[in-house]
């Protein structure tokens, strides 16, 4: 059992959902300019965000992700909730996102908001949560955005560089792909970071607005100042119901229909790419194996397209074989399932290590689980990528990220290309796209 440091044992949550009437862009309805206070889970309109703080628990080390768990279940458990909506995302529930590695001092954390706004499938709600058995009046919209200030965009920002110059990455990537033809591994996902610098503290506000309207097919997020629109489904558990969205193999779209038509086509085709998505589909599948018997995953991936890039797409559904208080949250299997080789590599230890040395960073949370999760355990987590992290020392400065599957066949130059095209969702928020 993992034991519950005194410091996380919070107060009884009282947790009051209700209806409300369609609440408009859930991103337009953030309050406060507050970088770290933001927290946004939105896909095709619909999701939650959320603000405030009634608890929350900041986590380190290989289990953080297992220790974050126990502490909201046991705070699920004590809850008092009066939920009048009863939808998945109503009642309590909790926004986490944790480091890719579990070295990193980042480690990671998961926060129940004071109050959360959700739709789903036309169904408005407010959540409002309370520590200290304080019975408080019903949720009222109005009343939680009273102090509502205007959203500012981005002014002044400009591009700065990041761990590696783009030319030492692309050096880094041709040493890799040494690498993995001589044998070491067979993937290795290589990431670089950059900076963007504005002349004031950046309104995530208006990223996630931007983000989720240009990117309404992904998942736009926010937690603790990680922002980002992220293509990738780690896990959904929904019921006893597993779904994972997973990417690897990627072609930049010209912006042209036609040609990306016929580039989606040599995509489908790329032997190099179909490697680097098989390499990733196995990882996942491996590591969901031993939570459900069998799970559906199609013999050939997909195209997905977004606006700046199209990927190889393969979605897994799975029955969870325990049912109830037995079945692993969707928190305890994004730990199970983290890392897949999307982000990580094949064999999955030596790829860590290779990407230790390669990268010369810290990786943060980019490319960790990010998402949220009910007291019932449900939730889902995407992987954090296509994001990027508010500087916790200067809030006008964020550091972006991006990363490329590195297979045997993989040229340095077209993988910076492709890392480029990945910063592009961000840096178009910011205006500099
Ligand atoms: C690691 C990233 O993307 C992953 C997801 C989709 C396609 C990928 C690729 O083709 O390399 C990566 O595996 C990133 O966006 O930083």
């Amino acid at each position: 059992m993992t034991e519950l440091a005194p410091s996380d044992v919070a107060d009884p949550l009282v947790v009051r959902t209700v209806a409300v009437p369609d609440v408009g862009p859930l991103a337009d309805l953030l309050p406060h300019d507050d970088p770290r206070g933001a927290m946004s889970w939105i896909r095709r309109g619909d999701g939650l965000v959320a603000w405030g703080e009634a608890a929350r628990t900041d986590v380190a080390g290989p289990d953080r992700m297992a220790r974050a768990d126990a502490w909201f279940a046991d705070l699920g458990r004590r809850a008092v909730v009066r939920d009048e909506v009863g939808v998945r995302g109503t009642g309590a529930v909790a926004f986490g996102s944790f480091s890719f590695s579990p070295d990193s001092p980042a480690g990671g954390s998961l926060v129940v908001p004071r109050v959360v706004i959700g739709r789903r499938d036309g169904v408005s709600w407010l959540t409002t949560i309370e520590t200290g058995a304080r019975v408080g009046p019903r949720p009222s919209l109005a009343r939680e955005r009273s102090a509502a200030a205007p959203v500012r965009e981005p002014r002044g920002v400009r591009s700065l560089a990041g761990a590696l110059e783009p030319a030492a990455w692309r050096r880094a990537v041709a040493d890799v792909v040494a690498r993995i033809r001589a044998g070491e591994a067979a993937k290795v996902v290589l990431a670089r970071d950059s900076w963007a610098s504005a002349d004031e503290p950046v309104d995530v506000r208006s990223l996630l607005r931007r983000l989720a309207g240009d990117y309404d097919s992904c998942w736009t997020f926010a937690v603790d100042g990680l922002v980002g629109a992220t293509p990738e489904l780690l896990v959904r558990r929904e019921r006893g119901l597993v779904a994972s969205r997973v990417l690897a193999g990627t072609i930049r779209r010209t912006g042209d229909d036609d040609a990306d038509l016929a580039r989606a086509a040599t995509l489908a085709r790329s032997s190099k790419d179909l490697e680097e998505h098989e390499f990733a589909v196995s990882s996942l599948a491996a590591a969901l194996a031993p939570f459900a018997a069998t799970a559906n995953v199609p013999e050939v991936p997909s195209v997905l397209h977004l606006p700046n890039v199209m990927h190889l797409a393969t979605d897994v559904t799975a029955v969870l074989d325990e049912v109830g208080d037995e079945a692993p949250s969707s928190l305890a299997l994004a730990a199970a399932l983290h890392p897949t080789a999307a982000v990580c590599g094949t064999p999955t230890d030596v790829a860590a290590r290779i990407i230790a040395e390669a990268e010369g960073m810290d990786r943060g949370r980019y490319a960790g689980p990010v998402g949220w999760l009910g007291a019932d355990g449900d939730g889902e987590w995407g992987i954090a990528l296509r994001c990027a992290e508010v500087s916790t020392d200067d809030p006008r400065r964020l550091r972006l990220f991006a990363g490329c599957g590195i297979v045997a066949a993989s040229d340095p130059v077209a993988e910076l290309a492709e890392s480029e095209a990945k910063l592009v969702p961000v840096r178009s928020a910011l205006g500099i796209g």
